[in-house]
């Protein structure tokens, strides 16, 4: 799907809120975490469901942050219902060189690169090649030259968010990440309030009812910095996040 042209007010509202060398003083990722959500804070019709949420000047401004970012992470679930490119089109004739790297959280190897979207623009030179992180340990089921694995340390509650992104920063050199989802990875983040530098959060003007796939995080959370744009059918809020709220 083509994009329409970026709606001009992007830039400046969007400015405080991008990856900013200054504020990360450890050697961390800047990270942001975005999504598009229902009325009634769901992300998608049902698990597996791809949904369109966003209108196209939405849609156009994700493009717009993916530029700003050195990778764009998302969860299984995600990878493997909506078959992503995640790929940067703001500049069709660039679209490679400003792609961020797709990351991919996928502890039980569900995914497989070969034939996928992210493959098929890769081979175009139209976006970069992922970087997978499976369990430490595991064979690689779905070996493929152009796929980096990490192997990272799985414990009760998964991989540590902290070893993903010391990682992706010291080995990578990534300097800012995205999170785009899904809501596994989103109420998992939200309640890790110090890893979480900017929420850019649009809000479609629809609901998908209960059967939808749900963000919600497991406490109540205090924002602060709120700023709001509105556009024809959807409103954008950037925030970042003050406290859990206990
Ligand atoms: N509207 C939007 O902006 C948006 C964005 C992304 C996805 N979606 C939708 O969300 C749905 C998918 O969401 P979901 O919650 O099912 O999947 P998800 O993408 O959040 O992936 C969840 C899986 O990721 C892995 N995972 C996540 N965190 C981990 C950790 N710390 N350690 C180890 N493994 C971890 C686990 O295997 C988990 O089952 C789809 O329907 C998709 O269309 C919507
Ligand atoms: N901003 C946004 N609005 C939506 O309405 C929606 N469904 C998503 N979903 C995010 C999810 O990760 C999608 O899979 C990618 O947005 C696919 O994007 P591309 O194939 O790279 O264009 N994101």
């Amino acid at each position: 799907m083509s994009l329409t042209p970026l709606r001009k007010e992007f830039p400046l509202f969007l400015k405080p809120y991008l990856p900013n060398e200054s504020i990360r003083t450890d050697d961390r990722p800047f990270i942001t975490l975005t999504y598009a959500q229902s009325l009634d804070s769901r992300i998608s019709k049902g698990k597996g469901i791809r949904t369109t949420i966003s209108h196209l000047e939405t849609k156009t401004m994700t493009h717009y942050l993916r530029l700003h970012h050195d990778g764009i992470l998302i969860g299984s679930g995600t990878i493997t219902a909506d078959n992503p490119g995640l790929n940067c089109k703001i500049d069709e004739e660039k679209i490679q060189m400003n792609s961020p790297r797709p990351i991919i959280i996928d502890p039980n190897q569900n995914w497989n690169f070969k034939d996928s979207k992210i493959e098929e623009l890769y081979l175009k030179n139209q976006g970069k090649s992922p970087i997978v992180f499976i369990k430490e340990n595991a064979d690689i089921k779905y070996p493929n030259e152009n796929v980096n694995y990490e192997r990272l340390k799985f414990n009760k509650d998964g991989f540590n968010w902290i070893d993903i992104f010391e990682l992706l920063s010291k080995k990578y050199q990534m300097k800012s990440i995205m999170i785009e989802g899904g809501a596994n990875v989103i109420n998992r983040l939200l309640m890790k309030p110090e890893l979480i530098d900017s929420l850019i959060i649009t809000i479609g003007s629809v609901y998908l009812g209960k059967n939808g796939v749900e963000v919600s995080p497991s406490k109540a959370l205090k924002l602060k910095d709120v700023n709001w744009w509105k556009g024809t059918t959807d409103s954008v809020m950037c925030a970042r996040i003050d406290s859990i709220d206990d």
